[in-house]
Protein backbone atom coordinates (compact mmCIF):
# COMPACT_ATOMS: atom_id res chain seq x y z
CA UNK A 1 0.00 0.00 0.00
CA UNK A 2 2.90 2.22 1.19
CA UNK A 3 4.34 2.09 -2.50
CA UNK A 4 1.54 2.31 -4.16
CA UNK A 5 0.79 5.91 -2.60
CA UNK A 6 4.41 6.57 -3.34
CA UNK A 7 4.13 5.93 -6.67
CA UNK A 8 1.77 8.35 -7.44
CA UNK A 9 3.22 10.61 -5.33
CA UNK A 10 5.83 10.46 -7.56
CA UNK A 11 3.85 11.33 -10.36
CA UNK A 12 2.26 13.88 -8.69
CA UNK A 13 5.88 15.54 -8.04
CA UNK A 14 6.75 15.13 -11.48
CA UNK A 15 4.67 17.77 -12.27
CA UNK A 16 2.11 16.33 -15.34
CA UNK A 17 -0.89 16.82 -13.79
CA UNK A 18 -0.91 20.30 -13.32
CA UNK A 19 -0.64 22.24 -17.26
CA UNK A 20 -4.30 22.86 -18.11
CA UNK A 21 -4.13 20.83 -20.87
CA UNK A 22 -3.22 18.01 -19.80
CA UNK A 23 -6.36 18.15 -17.16
CA UNK A 24 -8.60 18.77 -20.29
CA UNK A 25 -7.32 15.86 -21.84
CA UNK A 26 -7.59 13.76 -18.71
CA UNK A 27 -11.27 14.71 -18.22
CA UNK A 28 -12.14 14.22 -22.04
CA UNK A 29 -10.79 10.73 -21.98
CA UNK A 30 -12.91 9.99 -19.17
CA UNK A 31 -15.75 11.66 -20.88
CA UNK A 32 -14.88 9.06 -23.24
CA UNK A 33 -14.74 6.38 -21.23
CA UNK A 34 -18.04 7.26 -19.74
CA UNK A 35 -19.89 7.05 -23.68
CA UNK A 36 -17.95 4.35 -25.20
CA UNK A 37 -18.46 1.69 -21.66
CA UNK A 38 -21.75 2.99 -21.28
CA UNK A 39 -22.90 -0.94 -21.43
CA UNK A 40 -20.55 -1.94 -19.08
CA UNK A 41 -20.99 0.67 -16.25
CA UNK A 42 -24.81 0.20 -16.57
CA UNK A 43 -24.60 -3.75 -16.27
CA UNK A 44 -22.26 -3.46 -13.10
CA UNK A 45 -24.49 -0.67 -11.14
CA UNK A 46 -27.42 -2.64 -12.64
CA UNK A 47 -25.93 -5.81 -10.60
CA UNK A 48 -25.02 -4.12 -7.63
CA UNK A 49 -28.45 -2.23 -6.91
CA UNK A 50 -30.86 -4.56 -8.70
CA UNK A 51 -31.36 -1.57 -10.61
CA UNK A 52 -32.74 -1.22 -14.46
CA UNK A 53 -30.12 0.32 -16.44
CA UNK A 54 -32.28 3.06 -17.82
CA UNK A 55 -32.25 4.56 -13.80
CA UNK A 56 -28.89 3.64 -13.59
CA UNK A 57 -28.38 5.83 -16.27
CA UNK A 58 -30.50 8.75 -15.15
CA UNK A 59 -29.08 8.73 -11.39
CA UNK A 60 -25.53 8.49 -11.93
CA UNK A 61 -24.60 8.81 -15.50
CA UNK A 62 -26.14 12.06 -16.53
CA UNK A 63 -24.55 13.14 -13.72
CA UNK A 64 -20.90 12.53 -14.54
CA UNK A 65 -21.35 13.66 -18.05
CA UNK A 66 -22.91 16.91 -16.89
CA UNK A 67 -20.39 17.51 -14.54
CA UNK A 68 -17.37 16.70 -16.87
CA UNK A 69 -19.15 18.80 -19.67
CA UNK A 70 -19.45 21.76 -16.84
CA UNK A 71 -15.37 21.70 -15.96
CA UNK A 72 -14.31 21.33 -19.23
CA UNK A 73 -16.55 24.75 -20.48
CA UNK A 74 -15.40 26.86 -16.69
CA UNK A 75 -11.90 25.46 -16.14
CA UNK A 76 -10.00 27.54 -18.10
CA UNK A 77 -11.46 30.08 -16.29
CA UNK A 78 -11.08 28.74 -12.98
CA UNK A 79 -7.51 27.99 -13.32
CA UNK A 80 -5.93 31.31 -13.72
CA UNK A 81 -4.67 33.64 -11.09
CA UNK A 82 -7.02 35.83 -9.65
CA UNK A 83 -5.79 39.56 -9.17
CA UNK A 84 -7.02 40.84 -5.33
CA UNK A 85 -7.62 44.31 -4.14
CA UNK A 86 -4.55 46.47 -2.86
CA UNK A 87 -4.32 48.46 -0.23
CA UNK A 88 -1.81 51.51 0.15
CA UNK A 89 1.42 49.41 1.09
CA UNK A 90 1.34 47.15 -1.96
CA UNK A 91 -0.16 49.63 -4.27
CA UNK A 92 2.85 49.35 -6.75
CA UNK A 93 3.03 45.47 -6.83
CA UNK A 94 1.46 42.51 -7.77
CA UNK A 95 -0.89 40.36 -5.86
CA UNK A 96 -3.17 37.57 -6.77
CA UNK A 97 -4.78 34.24 -5.79
CA UNK A 98 -3.13 31.22 -7.76
CA UNK A 99 -5.27 27.73 -7.25
CA UNK A 100 -2.74 24.77 -7.22
CA UNK A 101 -3.54 21.12 -6.48
CA UNK A 102 -2.84 19.91 -3.03
CA UNK A 103 -1.31 16.94 -4.25
CA UNK A 104 -2.41 13.10 -3.82
CA UNK A 105 -5.90 12.62 -3.25
CA UNK A 106 -7.68 10.33 -1.82
CA UNK A 107 -11.25 9.42 -2.42
CA UNK A 108 -13.41 6.63 -0.58
CA UNK A 109 -16.69 6.18 -2.01
CA UNK A 110 -19.67 4.39 -0.23
CA UNK A 111 -22.43 1.98 -2.18
CA UNK A 112 -25.74 3.20 -2.63
CA UNK A 113 -24.81 5.18 -6.14
CA UNK A 114 -21.04 3.45 -6.52
CA UNK A 115 -20.22 5.25 -9.72
CA UNK A 116 -21.07 8.90 -9.04
CA UNK A 117 -20.28 9.11 -5.60
CA UNK A 118 -16.64 8.24 -6.56
CA UNK A 119 -16.65 9.58 -10.35
CA UNK A 120 -18.16 13.07 -9.25
CA UNK A 121 -15.06 13.91 -6.83
CA UNK A 122 -12.47 12.09 -9.44
CA UNK A 123 -13.57 14.89 -11.70
CA UNK A 124 -13.13 18.00 -9.54
CA UNK A 125 -9.89 16.11 -8.22
CA UNK A 126 -8.49 15.99 -11.83
CA UNK A 127 -10.02 19.25 -12.79
CA UNK A 128 -7.62 20.82 -9.95
CA UNK A 129 -4.56 19.04 -11.10
CA UNK A 130 -4.58 16.37 -8.22
CA UNK A 131 -3.05 12.68 -8.43
CA UNK A 132 -5.49 10.45 -7.14
CA UNK A 133 -6.21 7.12 -5.34
CA UNK A 134 -9.95 5.79 -5.37
CA UNK A 135 -11.46 3.10 -3.16
CA UNK A 136 -15.03 2.28 -3.91
CA UNK A 137 -16.57 0.60 -1.76
CA UNK A 138 -16.44 -3.47 -1.66
CA UNK A 139 -20.35 -3.71 -1.10
CA UNK A 140 -20.75 -2.74 -4.54
CA UNK A 141 -18.24 -5.05 -6.09
CA UNK A 142 -19.49 -4.94 -9.56
CA UNK A 143 -18.81 -1.19 -9.75
CA UNK A 144 -15.96 -1.62 -7.93
CA UNK A 145 -14.38 -4.00 -10.47
CA UNK A 146 -15.10 -2.21 -13.62
CA UNK A 147 -13.92 1.21 -12.47
CA UNK A 148 -10.81 -0.63 -11.67
CA UNK A 149 -10.10 -2.38 -14.89
CA UNK A 150 -11.83 0.62 -16.81
CA UNK A 151 -9.91 3.51 -15.28
CA UNK A 152 -6.49 2.86 -16.38
CA UNK A 153 -7.54 2.11 -20.04
CA UNK A 154 -8.22 5.57 -20.71
CA UNK A 155 -6.57 7.88 -17.40
CA UNK A 156 -2.92 8.23 -16.60
CA UNK A 157 -2.02 5.27 -14.92
CA UNK A 158 0.31 6.60 -12.67
CA UNK A 159 -1.79 9.29 -11.78
CA UNK A 160 -4.99 8.28 -11.32
CA UNK A 161 -5.37 4.81 -9.26
CA UNK A 162 -7.88 2.21 -8.14
CA UNK A 163 -7.26 0.09 -4.69
CA UNK A 164 -10.54 -2.26 -3.67
CA UNK A 165 -10.69 -4.04 -0.67
CA UNK A 166 -13.13 -3.57 2.61
CA UNK A 167 -11.82 -2.11 5.78
CA UNK A 168 -8.59 -4.09 6.43
CA UNK A 169 -7.36 -2.42 3.39
CA UNK A 170 -8.95 0.89 3.74
CA UNK A 171 -7.58 0.81 7.15
CA UNK A 172 -4.31 0.40 5.68
CA UNK A 173 -4.61 2.92 3.50
CA UNK A 174 -5.77 5.73 5.72
CA UNK A 175 -2.60 5.04 7.53
CA UNK A 176 -0.85 6.92 4.22
CA UNK A 177 -0.52 10.26 4.08
CA UNK A 178 -2.18 11.92 1.68
CA UNK A 179 -3.07 15.75 0.87
CA UNK A 180 -6.84 15.86 1.07
CA UNK A 181 -9.34 12.81 1.89
CA UNK A 182 -12.48 12.66 0.36
CA UNK A 183 -14.90 10.58 2.26
CA UNK A 184 -18.47 9.06 1.42
CA UNK A 185 -20.59 7.21 3.41
CA UNK A 186 -22.02 6.60 7.44
CA UNK A 187 -21.11 9.09 10.16
CA UNK A 188 -19.03 6.46 12.07
CA UNK A 189 -16.15 5.86 9.80
CA UNK A 190 -16.49 9.55 9.12
CA UNK A 191 -15.19 9.71 12.81
CA UNK A 192 -12.63 6.59 12.26
CA UNK A 193 -11.74 8.98 9.17
CA UNK A 194 -10.81 11.92 10.69
CA UNK A 195 -8.63 10.48 13.34
CA UNK A 196 -6.27 8.84 10.81
CA UNK A 197 -6.41 11.97 8.75
CA UNK A 198 -5.58 13.78 11.86
CA UNK A 199 -2.62 12.12 12.13
CA UNK A 200 -0.94 13.66 9.36
CA UNK A 201 -2.83 16.44 9.64
CA UNK A 202 -4.62 16.07 6.54
CA UNK A 203 -7.54 17.93 5.28
CA UNK A 204 -10.98 16.30 5.22
CA UNK A 205 -14.23 16.16 3.44
CA UNK A 206 -16.78 14.08 4.79
CA UNK A 207 -20.11 13.51 2.85
CA UNK A 208 -22.13 11.82 5.82
CA UNK A 209 -26.04 10.86 6.57
CA UNK A 210 -28.44 11.84 8.56
CA UNK A 211 -32.14 11.60 8.79
CA UNK A 212 -33.47 14.46 6.77
CA UNK A 213 -36.74 15.71 7.69
CA UNK A 214 -39.85 16.52 5.36
CA UNK A 215 -42.19 19.13 7.03
CA UNK A 216 -45.86 19.25 5.38
CA UNK A 217 -47.99 22.35 6.05
CA UNK A 218 -51.70 21.84 5.98
CA UNK A 219 -51.88 25.07 3.21
CA UNK A 220 -50.50 22.85 0.35
CA UNK A 221 -51.61 20.15 -2.60
CA UNK A 222 -51.50 17.05 -1.07
CA UNK A 223 -51.55 15.37 -4.31
CA UNK A 224 -47.94 17.34 -5.83
CA UNK A 225 -46.51 16.73 -2.34
CA UNK A 226 -46.71 12.44 -1.78
CA UNK A 227 -46.35 12.13 -5.31
CA UNK A 228 -43.17 14.21 -5.05
CA UNK A 229 -41.89 12.69 -1.60
CA UNK A 230 -42.81 9.20 -3.10
CA UNK A 231 -40.78 9.84 -5.75
CA UNK A 232 -37.63 11.09 -3.53
CA UNK A 233 -38.31 8.47 -0.86
CA UNK A 234 -38.75 5.21 -3.07
CA UNK A 235 -35.87 5.80 -5.36
CA UNK A 236 -33.07 3.23 -5.22
CA UNK A 237 -35.02 1.85 -2.09
CA UNK A 238 -34.86 4.54 0.06
CA UNK A 239 -30.87 4.07 -0.23
CA UNK A 240 -30.52 7.63 -1.10
CA UNK A 241 -28.20 9.96 1.32
CA UNK A 242 -30.72 12.81 0.94
CA UNK A 243 -34.16 11.02 0.84
CA UNK A 244 -36.54 12.22 2.96
CA UNK A 245 -36.20 9.83 6.19
CA UNK A 246 -39.41 11.22 7.94
CA UNK A 247 -42.47 13.51 7.67
CA UNK A 248 -43.29 16.00 10.27
CA UNK A 249 -47.04 16.97 9.78
CA UNK A 250 -50.11 17.84 12.08
CA UNK A 251 -51.84 14.31 13.11
CA UNK A 252 -55.00 14.98 11.04
CA UNK A 253 -53.06 15.09 7.81
CA UNK A 254 -51.80 11.81 8.12
CA UNK A 255 -54.49 9.37 6.75
CA UNK A 256 -54.57 11.52 3.40
CA UNK A 257 -50.84 11.38 3.67
CA UNK A 258 -50.61 7.32 3.47
CA UNK A 259 -54.13 6.99 1.20
CA UNK A 260 -52.01 9.54 -1.61
CA UNK A 261 -49.14 7.74 -0.86
CA UNK A 262 -50.46 4.31 -1.64
CA UNK A 263 -52.05 5.73 -4.89
CA UNK A 264 -48.94 7.25 -6.25
CA UNK A 265 -46.94 3.62 -5.33
CA UNK A 266 -49.34 1.86 -7.22
CA UNK A 267 -48.88 4.58 -10.15
CA UNK A 268 -44.94 4.29 -10.35
CA UNK A 269 -44.58 0.45 -9.98
CA UNK A 270 -47.43 -0.58 -10.78
CA UNK A 271 -49.73 -3.73 -8.85
CA UNK A 272 -46.69 -5.72 -8.54
CA UNK A 273 -44.26 -3.88 -6.86
CA UNK A 274 -42.05 -6.93 -6.90
CA UNK A 275 -41.97 -6.99 -10.56
CA UNK A 276 -41.29 -3.27 -11.55
CA UNK A 277 -38.01 -2.77 -13.22
CA UNK A 278 -38.16 0.55 -11.07
CA UNK A 279 -37.70 -0.56 -7.65
CA UNK A 280 -34.58 -1.79 -6.47
CA UNK A 281 -33.56 -4.49 -3.64
CA UNK A 282 -31.96 -3.65 -0.31
CA UNK A 283 -27.87 -3.56 -0.78
CA UNK A 284 -27.36 -7.05 1.47
CA UNK A 285 -28.94 -8.83 4.16
CA UNK A 286 -27.55 -7.07 7.09
CA UNK A 287 -29.02 -4.23 5.94
CA UNK A 288 -32.10 -5.79 5.39
CA UNK A 289 -32.11 -7.14 8.81
CA UNK A 290 -31.19 -3.65 10.13
CA UNK A 291 -34.50 -2.34 8.34
CA UNK A 292 -36.83 -4.85 9.50
CA UNK A 293 -35.59 -4.45 12.70
CA UNK A 294 -36.75 -0.69 12.61
CA UNK A 295 -40.46 -1.80 11.88
CA UNK A 296 -41.03 -3.72 15.06
CA UNK A 297 -43.68 -2.35 17.13
CA UNK A 298 -45.01 0.30 14.63
CA UNK A 299 -48.59 0.95 13.10
CA UNK A 300 -48.17 -0.04 9.35
CA UNK A 301 -50.83 2.28 7.60
CA UNK A 302 -48.85 0.81 4.14
CA UNK A 303 -46.49 -1.67 2.84
CA UNK A 304 -44.55 -3.55 5.11
CA UNK A 305 -44.18 -6.81 3.07
CA UNK A 306 -40.89 -8.27 2.51
CA UNK A 307 -38.87 -10.90 1.17
CA UNK A 308 -35.49 -11.97 2.43
CA UNK A 309 -34.60 -13.95 -0.22
CA UNK A 310 -34.32 -10.85 -2.76
CA UNK A 311 -33.80 -8.30 -0.13
CA UNK A 312 -37.14 -7.16 -0.97
CA UNK A 313 -38.86 -4.52 1.01
CA UNK A 314 -42.22 -2.95 -0.05
CA UNK A 315 -42.42 0.85 -0.17
CA UNK A 316 -43.78 1.35 3.33
CA UNK A 317 -45.34 3.91 5.72
CA UNK A 318 -45.52 4.34 9.67
CA UNK A 319 -47.88 6.81 11.23
CA UNK A 320 -48.19 8.19 14.66
CA UNK A 321 -44.56 7.57 15.27
CA UNK A 322 -43.46 7.90 18.64
CA UNK A 323 -39.93 9.68 18.60
CA UNK A 324 -38.18 7.51 21.13
CA UNK A 325 -38.71 4.69 18.81
CA UNK A 326 -35.85 3.11 17.02
CA UNK A 327 -36.94 4.04 13.92
CA UNK A 328 -36.22 8.07 14.51
CA UNK A 329 -32.92 7.34 16.28
CA UNK A 330 -31.07 6.29 13.50
CA UNK A 331 -31.00 7.39 9.65
CA UNK A 332 -33.34 4.68 8.04
CA UNK A 333 -31.84 4.64 4.50
CA UNK A 334 -34.59 1.97 3.50
CA UNK A 335 -38.20 2.16 2.07
CA UNK A 336 -39.93 3.20 5.19
CA UNK A 337 -41.22 6.47 6.19
CA UNK A 338 -42.59 7.40 9.73
CA UNK A 339 -45.01 10.29 10.16
CA UNK A 340 -44.27 11.90 13.20
CA UNK A 341 -47.30 14.34 14.17
CA UNK A 342 -46.56 17.57 15.62
CA UNK A 343 -49.25 20.47 16.25
CA UNK A 344 -47.69 23.10 14.30
CA UNK A 345 -44.43 24.38 12.59
CA UNK A 346 -43.21 25.86 15.71
CA UNK A 347 -43.13 22.32 16.99
CA UNK A 348 -41.69 21.37 13.87
CA UNK A 349 -38.81 23.47 14.17
CA UNK A 350 -37.82 23.08 17.53
CA UNK A 351 -37.80 19.08 16.74
CA UNK A 352 -35.45 19.21 13.93
CA UNK A 353 -33.15 21.74 16.01
CA UNK A 354 -33.22 19.34 18.75
CA UNK A 355 -31.30 16.54 16.76
CA UNK A 356 -28.63 16.14 14.57
CA UNK A 357 -28.36 18.49 11.59
CA UNK A 358 -29.18 16.82 8.89
CA UNK A 359 -28.07 16.00 5.09
CA UNK A 360 -30.99 18.06 3.72
CA UNK A 361 -34.68 19.72 4.66
CA UNK A 362 -37.52 19.59 2.96
CA UNK A 363 -40.66 21.65 3.71
CA UNK A 364 -43.91 21.61 1.60
CA UNK A 365 -46.46 24.77 1.74
CA UNK A 366 -48.34 27.42 -0.31
CA UNK A 367 -47.11 29.64 1.96
CA UNK A 368 -43.74 31.31 0.98
CA UNK A 369 -43.11 32.84 4.38
CA UNK A 370 -43.52 29.79 6.35
CA UNK A 371 -40.99 28.43 3.93
CA UNK A 372 -38.33 31.07 4.28
CA UNK A 373 -39.32 30.94 8.10
CA UNK A 374 -38.20 27.13 8.33
CA UNK A 375 -35.30 27.66 6.17
CA UNK A 376 -34.19 30.70 8.57
CA UNK A 377 -34.88 28.74 11.96
CA UNK A 378 -33.10 25.56 11.25
CA UNK A 379 -29.67 24.55 10.00
CA UNK A 380 -29.02 21.26 7.11
CA UNK A 381 -26.49 20.54 4.33
CA UNK A 382 -29.05 21.92 1.74
CA UNK A 383 -32.76 22.70 1.36
CA UNK A 384 -35.82 22.40 -1.47
CA UNK A 385 -38.67 23.92 -0.44
CA UNK A 386 -41.96 22.02 -2.18
CA UNK A 387 -39.46 19.11 -3.68
CA UNK A 388 -37.08 16.88 -2.91
CA UNK A 389 -33.76 15.58 -3.97
CA UNK A 390 -33.46 18.18 -6.45
CA UNK A 391 -31.52 20.42 -4.99
CA UNK A 392 -28.32 17.81 -5.82
CA UNK A 393 -28.98 18.31 -9.43
CA UNK A 394 -27.98 22.01 -9.29
CA UNK A 395 -23.92 21.90 -9.60
CA UNK A 396 -23.99 25.63 -8.89
CA UNK A 397 -24.78 24.40 -5.47
CA UNK A 398 -21.81 23.27 -2.87
CA UNK A 399 -23.49 19.78 -1.89
CA UNK A 400 -22.10 18.35 1.39
CA UNK A 401 -23.51 18.60 5.24
CA UNK A 402 -23.33 20.22 8.36
CA UNK A 403 -22.38 19.19 11.67
CA UNK A 404 -22.93 15.84 12.38
CA UNK A 405 -23.80 15.37 8.00
CA UNK A 406 -20.54 16.36 7.20
CA UNK A 407 -18.00 18.85 6.75
CA UNK A 408 -17.03 20.74 3.49
CA UNK A 409 -18.94 20.41 -0.37
CA UNK A 410 -18.29 19.61 -3.71
CA UNK A 411 -20.27 19.66 -7.01
CA UNK A 412 -18.81 21.93 -10.07
CA UNK A 413 -16.86 24.99 -9.10
CA UNK A 414 -17.02 24.37 -5.37
CA UNK A 415 -15.18 20.57 -6.09
CA UNK A 416 -12.16 22.72 -7.87
CA UNK A 417 -12.46 24.83 -5.09
CA UNK A 418 -12.14 21.69 -2.53
CA UNK A 419 -9.51 20.05 -4.14
CA UNK A 420 -7.35 23.34 -4.70
CA UNK A 421 -5.21 25.38 -2.23
CA UNK A 422 -5.57 29.15 -2.80
CA UNK A 423 -2.51 30.54 -2.60
CA UNK A 424 -2.00 34.03 -2.13
CA UNK A 425 0.89 35.69 -4.13
CA UNK A 426 2.67 39.03 -3.26
CA UNK A 427 5.22 40.16 -5.85
CA UNK A 428 7.16 43.05 -4.76
CA UNK A 429 10.38 44.51 -6.46
CA UNK A 430 13.37 44.86 -5.04
CA UNK A 431 13.19 48.36 -6.06
CA UNK A 432 11.53 51.28 -3.55
CA UNK A 433 13.25 50.38 -0.71
CA UNK A 434 13.10 54.19 0.61
CA UNK A 435 9.26 53.38 1.95
CA UNK A 436 10.33 50.27 3.70
CA UNK A 437 12.41 52.33 6.25
CA UNK A 438 8.36 53.02 7.65
CA UNK A 439 8.41 48.74 8.97
CA UNK A 440 11.87 48.35 9.83
CA UNK A 441 13.28 49.30 13.66
CA UNK A 442 13.86 51.86 15.29
CA UNK A 443 10.29 51.73 15.44
CA UNK A 444 8.82 55.81 16.29
CA UNK A 445 5.81 57.64 16.96
CA UNK A 446 5.72 59.06 13.42
CA UNK A 447 6.60 55.34 11.84
CA UNK A 448 3.12 54.27 13.36
CA UNK A 449 1.20 57.28 12.26
CA UNK A 450 2.21 56.50 8.55
CA UNK A 451 1.38 52.94 9.36
CA UNK A 452 -2.06 53.96 10.64
CA UNK A 453 -2.08 55.88 6.96
CA UNK A 454 -1.56 53.51 5.07
CA UNK A 455 -2.93 50.48 6.33
CA UNK A 456 -6.01 51.90 7.83
CA UNK A 457 -7.18 54.53 5.94
CA UNK A 458 -9.90 53.84 3.85
CA UNK A 459 -10.50 55.61 0.45
CA UNK A 460 -13.96 55.54 -0.98
CA UNK A 461 -14.20 56.04 -5.08
CA UNK A 462 -15.76 59.77 -4.55
CA UNK A 463 -12.49 60.73 -2.20
CA UNK A 464 -10.11 59.50 -4.67
CA UNK A 465 -11.55 61.48 -7.28
CA UNK A 466 -11.58 64.60 -4.92
CA UNK A 467 -7.94 63.96 -4.17
CA UNK A 468 -7.46 63.47 -8.04
CA UNK A 469 -9.04 66.62 -9.22
CA UNK A 470 -7.23 68.63 -6.11
CA UNK A 471 -3.76 67.28 -7.25
CA UNK A 472 -4.33 67.68 -11.27
CA UNK A 473 -5.87 71.31 -10.02
CA UNK A 474 -1.92 71.65 -8.05
CA UNK A 475 0.11 70.71 -10.85
CA UNK A 476 -2.29 72.66 -13.65
CA UNK A 477 -1.57 76.00 -10.99
CA UNK A 478 1.91 74.93 -10.64
CA UNK A 479 1.87 75.09 -14.87
CA UNK A 480 0.57 78.50 -15.02
CA UNK A 481 2.78 79.91 -12.54
CA UNK A 482 5.83 78.52 -14.11
CA UNK A 483 4.63 80.26 -17.35
CA UNK A 484 3.96 77.73 -19.06
CA UNK A 485 0.71 78.43 -20.65
N1 LIG B 1 -23.41 12.91 1.82
C1 LIG B 1 -23.35 12.14 0.77
O1 LIG B 1 -23.08 12.56 -0.34
C2 LIG B 1 -23.64 10.68 0.90
C3 LIG B 1 -23.79 9.91 -0.25
C4 LIG B 1 -24.05 8.55 -0.11
C5 LIG B 1 -24.16 7.99 1.12
N2 LIG B 1 -24.03 8.78 2.22
C6 LIG B 1 -24.19 8.20 3.54
O2 LIG B 1 -23.44 7.02 3.63
C7 LIG B 1 -24.09 6.06 4.43
C8 LIG B 1 -24.22 4.77 3.64
O3 LIG B 1 -22.99 4.36 3.24
P1 LIG B 1 -22.15 3.27 4.07
O4 LIG B 1 -21.36 3.93 5.12
O5 LIG B 1 -23.07 2.16 4.41
O6 LIG B 1 -21.19 2.86 2.88
P2 LIG B 1 -20.04 1.79 2.85
O7 LIG B 1 -20.33 0.63 3.72
O8 LIG B 1 -19.81 1.58 1.41
O9 LIG B 1 -18.80 2.55 3.50
C9 LIG B 1 -18.25 3.67 2.90
C10 LIG B 1 -16.77 3.48 2.72
O10 LIG B 1 -16.15 3.38 3.98
C11 LIG B 1 -15.27 2.27 4.02
N3 LIG B 1 -15.28 1.71 5.37
C12 LIG B 1 -16.26 1.00 5.95
N4 LIG B 1 -15.93 0.69 7.21
C13 LIG B 1 -14.69 1.20 7.44
C14 LIG B 1 -13.81 1.22 8.55
N5 LIG B 1 -14.10 0.62 9.69
N6 LIG B 1 -12.63 1.88 8.40
C15 LIG B 1 -12.32 2.48 7.25
N7 LIG B 1 -13.13 2.48 6.17
C16 LIG B 1 -14.29 1.86 6.26
C17 LIG B 1 -15.82 1.29 3.01
O11 LIG B 1 -14.79 0.49 2.51
C18 LIG B 1 -16.42 2.21 1.95
O12 LIG B 1 -15.49 2.53 0.95
C19 LIG B 1 -25.41 6.68 4.79
O13 LIG B 1 -25.30 7.24 6.06
C20 LIG B 1 -25.59 7.75 3.73
O14 LIG B 1 -26.44 8.80 4.14
C21 LIG B 1 -23.75 10.09 2.13
C1 LIG C 1 -30.50 11.37 -8.12
C2 LIG C 1 -29.17 10.99 -7.50
C3 LIG C 1 -29.10 11.32 -6.06
C4 LIG C 1 -27.75 10.94 -5.51
C5 LIG C 1 -27.67 11.26 -4.09
C6 LIG C 1 -26.35 10.83 -3.51
C7 LIG C 1 -26.53 10.35 -2.15
O1 LIG C 1 -26.89 9.23 -1.86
Amino acid sequence: MEREVQRVRQAFLSGRSRPLRFRLQQLEALRRMVQEREKDILAAIAADLCKSELNAYSQEVITVLGEIDFMLENLPEWVTAKPVKKNLLTMMDEAYIQPQPLGVVLIIGAWNYPFVLIIQPLIGAIAAGNAVIIKPSELSENTAKIVAKLLPQYLDQDLYVVINGGVEETTELLKQRFDHIFYTGNTAVGKIVMEAAAKHLTPVTLELGGKSPCYIDKDCDLDIVCRRITWGKYMNCGQTCIAPDYILCEASLQSQIVWKIKETVKEFYGENIKESPDYERIINLRHFKRILSLLEGQKIALGGETDEATRYIAPTVLTDVDPKTKVMQEEIFGPVLPIVPVKNVDEAIDFINEREKPLALYVFSHNHKLIKRMIDETSSGGVTGNDVIMHFTLNSFPFGGVGSSGMGAYHGKHSFDTFSHQRPCLLKSLKREGANKLRYPPNSQSKVDWGKFFLLKRFNKEKLGLLLFTFLGIVAAVLVKAGYY
